[in-house]
């Protein structure tokens, strides 16, 4: 047997072995932070899965885009404010299980935009102090999130 077809052959096995990913889903978020360091959360509208629980703004990327543009195009449309990449420092990230996804979210920090968050899309907002992150009922991915914050804020 060639070599290649060697390998070819553990490599299956390998694959076969391994245990199945569920769906991955890419979605980018932030922590838009006012000047008395409170963090922007909104709230997730009736109808949509998860409603009710309280997440950080922005959404899933759209084909080609990066991470960086997502996440303005996203605090654009739902928050009506405008800020730029050089605005946008990398925190931490969530990788979280659920039931049919697995979520992979970068969460960013964000101090300067221009414009005033208003909720643009029908969701209920408020800044919260981040000791009082954790009185707020949050999707499962966003708990660690939140207690970083909480240190590193
Ligand atoms: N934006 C945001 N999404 C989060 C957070 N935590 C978390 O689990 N998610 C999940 O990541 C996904 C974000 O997708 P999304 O906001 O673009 O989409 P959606 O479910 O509102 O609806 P859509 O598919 O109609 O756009 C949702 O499944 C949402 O529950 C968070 O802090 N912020």
């Amino acid at each position: 047997m060639a070599a290649g077809a060697d390998k070819g052959a553990s490599d299956a096995q390998t694959a076969a072995g391994r245990p199945q990913a569920a769906r991955l889903v890419l979605v980018v978020a932030c922590a838009l932070v006012d000047p008395d360091g409170r963090v922007l959360m909104t709230r997730r509208p009736e109808g949509k899965p998860m409603a009710g629980l309280w997440e950080f703004p922005g959404g899933k990327l759209e084909p080609g885009e990066t991470p960086e543009a997502a996440l303005i195009r996203e605090l654009r449309e739902e928050l009506g404010i405008e800020t730029w990449g050089s605005c946008l420092a990398p925190l931490t990230f969530a990788s979280h299980a659920y039931d049919s996804f697995h979520l992979l979210m970068p969460l960013f920090v964000c101090r300067k935009w221009r414009g005033t968050p208003a909720a643009r899309e029908g969701q209920a907002m408020r800044w919260v102090r981040p000791e009082a992150l954790r009185d707020l009922p949050m999707p499962a991915a966003d708990v660690p999130l939140a207690a970083m914050l909480r240190d590193l804020l």
